[in-house]
């Protein structure tokens, strides 16, 4: 059997119990749902102060006319994506903040990647876009990808305010001193990771939001 055949295992059979398969799906969707509500409540208790304090310093470069730079790989990439996004469109009646995604310059992207390398992608931007006031906001599921760690000590040296957002244990990004704000999903599972990842930085937007709202009356 080959791995896509264990894991989908009715596909590939003769005949079919379609309740069987119904039933099982409905229990491991119902298991998932568990796992993520759980995570989020951990998550919650652990970081729930942080997280209010992370939101506050963000408001305060926000309002200082300090912009957002986010980057992450792959699945974290499209997060980063939608960090800015969510900035750049806060509805509410709330002027879009500053912000930008730095995998969304694709020439950028692919020239620093193919005339110096990978890991520099991020760092090297952020050497050329960034300012002091500025917030740069990382999103890595192992915590471990180069370009993330040499963007955040770039960052970091350039005094940016720096907030990583990573699963598992945290990975290298843990060992940062270059991180002034880290948020770690407790969870093996990528999938349970990137999901409550997408809860952290939601709730961060929220309270810059709410804070920045107050500074408008
Ligand atoms: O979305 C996923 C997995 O769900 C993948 O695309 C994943 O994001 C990529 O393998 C990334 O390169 C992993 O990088 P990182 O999250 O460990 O920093």
């Amino acid at each position: 059997m080959t791995d896509v055949e264990s894991l989908y295992p009715f596909l590939y059979a003769d005949k079919v119990d379609l309740g069987a398969v119904l039933a099982q799906v409905s229990a491991s969707t119902a298991a998932k749902a568990r796992e993520i509500t759980e995570l989020r409540r951990r998550v919650l208790a652990a970081d729930g102060d942080r997280l209010a304090r992370c939101a506050a310093e963000m408001a305060e470069r926000f309002a200082a006319g300090g912009r957002l730079l986010s980057f992450g790989n792959g699945g974290s990439a499209t997060d980063a994506q939608e960090v800015a996004g969510l900035f750049l469109s806060p509805g509410g009646g709330l002027r879009p903040l500053p912000a930008f995604c730095l995998t969304n310059d694709i020439a950028v992207v692919t020239a620093l990647s193919n005339d110096i390398g990978f890991d520099v992608v991020f760092a090297r931007q952020l050497a050329a876009l960034s300012r002091p006031g500025d917030i740069a906001v990382g999103l890595s599921t192992s915590g471990n990808s180069a370009n993330l760690l040499a963007a955040f000590d770039e960052a970091g040296r350039r005094g940016l305010l720096t907030v990583g957002i990573a699963g598992y244990d945290g990975g290298r990004m843990a060992e940062l001193d270059s991180i002034d704000h880290l948020f770690t999903v407790p969870s093996a599972s990528v999938h349970r990771v990137q999901e409550a990842q997408t809860t952290v930085y939601h709730v961060l937007w929220e309270l810059v939001l709410d804070r920045l709202r107050g500074d408008d009356q």
